[in-house]
């Protein structure tokens, strides 16, 4: 990933953890996104209150101008209370704070008709077209990492994220279920990606000149065979997406080097398509969830989903056989399940007499399955399951992503959310 951290700050500017964002005017992730993250809720919080009117005069504190600092709060009775009425700017009512109102409050966008979209990676990546899957017509915020995009949604940056949770190749993108965890967002829909690679490499550029291939982890793992088959057996290197390797090559004019990307970061960063299609199989879907602050009412009108993930104190593997028989015996499907370290006990001490200790691992439990939480067989199971489990929570139930997977969405038809329910 050095590449990738070499990269941070050059052409594609995108939401970071630390740094500042270059985006173009005229919109609010184009304002500075702040060092620190106590600096980026202050940010956030300013996003959220400014207008297209021109600020205020400065407020004065004590009679000084007071240009760039937010002002603390006065203690009620001092003098600085008395003196703080001046903070209120004399001329135009106009300028003063607009009460939050019911529609501020709503799960629609705050900051106009345009959905406010954040995912992993620069313009071009894989997620970016899920983005525009899910929401057409939204603006999708780029962000450098999948917990950057997770925050511009708590903080009101992003109204949704969409991020990838597996791969028909490549397998689950375990970082964005411990991240599901970590964070309080619902999962509000689902979108299925048909995932079709090219190798590129700056124009002229002869496959015969080529030293290494840099992608994404996921995305060099589904054209390992066909890398191979091609006979091009040169160092492979990781990066944060495939947009940004493609990028890399441009930026950087690296003639010895190509990146596995979309035709259309192709298109973006001016290169060249070596060879189309080359991933190891032809129906490499990935799949992404959308995530939203508020979850959405399940119901029974449309094939739903639901997530969950659980954990528990017992021993043996008669829990997890115990989770399963309440789902089958309600003849509910699941349609994935996946452990994950338990972060907070990752290792149990079992004392066994005259052997010695054994360590066993402990997880986490991820389980999608098949029916709405608005179903009561869904809701009976979970209350069956909640009896022998310590740690229960549902992550989202939401609509299933019907939509054939060669079927791009084109403009005017409907999406994924547009045919479901808006998440
Ligand atoms: O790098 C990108 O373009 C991404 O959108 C990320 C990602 C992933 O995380 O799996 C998404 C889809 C593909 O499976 C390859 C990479």
């Amino acid at each position: 990933m050095e590449a990738a951290a070499a990269i941070r700050g050059t052409a594609a500017p995108r939401m970071r953890l630390a740094g500042r964002s270059s985006r173009g005017s005229g919109t609010a992730a184009a304002r500075a996104i702040p060092a620190s993250r106590s600096d980026w809720q202050t940010a956030c919080a300013i996003l959220s209150s400014t207008n297209d009117t021109p600020a205020p005069p400065a407020p004065k504190v004590n009679g000084q101008n007071n240009n760039n600092k937010l002002a603390a709060p006065a203690v009620p009775g001092s003098e600085d209370a008395v003196s703080g009425l001046d903070l209120v700017p004399a001329a135009g009512a106009g300028n003063l704070p607009r009460p939050l109102s019911i529609s501020d409050l709503s799960p629609a966008p705050l900051h106009g008709a345009q959905l406010r979209v954040a995912y992993q990676g620069v313009p071009g990546a894989y997620s970016e077209a899920a983005a525009g899957k899910a929401y057409p017509g939204c603006e999708a915020i780029p962000c450098d990492q999948f917990e950057v995009a997770f925050q511009a949604v708590e903080l009101w940056i992003a109204d949704r994220a969409v991020l990838p949770v597996e791969n028909s190749l490549g397998g689950s993108i375990h970082r964005n279920y411990d991240l599901l965890l970590r964070h309080r967002l619902h999962i509000v829909g689902e979108v299925q990606l048909p995932v079709h690679h090219c190798l590129l490499a700056l124009p002229g550029v002869r496959r015969e000149l080529l030293a290494r291939v840099i992608s994404h982890p996921q995305a060099l793992a589904q054209c390992e065979h066909t890398l191979t088959r091609m006979g091009l057996n040169v160092a492979r290197e990781a990066f944060d997406d495939t947009a940004g390797a493609a990028e890399h090559i441009a930026a950087h004019a690296l003639r010895d080097t190509a990146a596995i990307a979309s035709a259309r970061a192709a298109e973006l960063y001016g290169l060249q398509v070596l060879a189309d299609g080359v991933q190891d199989d032809a129906g490499n879907v990935t799949r992404f969830v959308m995530l939203a602050r508020e979850p959405i009412i399940p119901r029974t009108d449309r094939p739903f989903k639901t997530s969950i993930v659980l954990a528990h104190d017992l021993e043996g593997t008669s829990v997890l056989f115990k989770v399963l028989s309440a789902f089958a015996f309600r003849d509910i499907s699941l349609t994935k399940i996946e452990s994950r370290p338990h972060r907070h006990r990752p290792i149990r001490l079992v004392d066994d007499a005259n052997i010695g200790t054994a360590k066993h691992f402990e997880y986490m439990f991820y389980i999608d399955f098949q029916a709405s939480m608005a179903d009561v067989r869904a809701q009976n199971a979970l209350a069956e399951i909640q009896e022998f489990t310590s740690f229960l929570r549902v992550l989202g139930s939401y609509p299933m992503d019907m939509t054939p997977w060669d079927a791009a969405p084109s403009p005017g038809s409907p999406s994924a959310s547009d045919q479901q329910q808006r998440g």
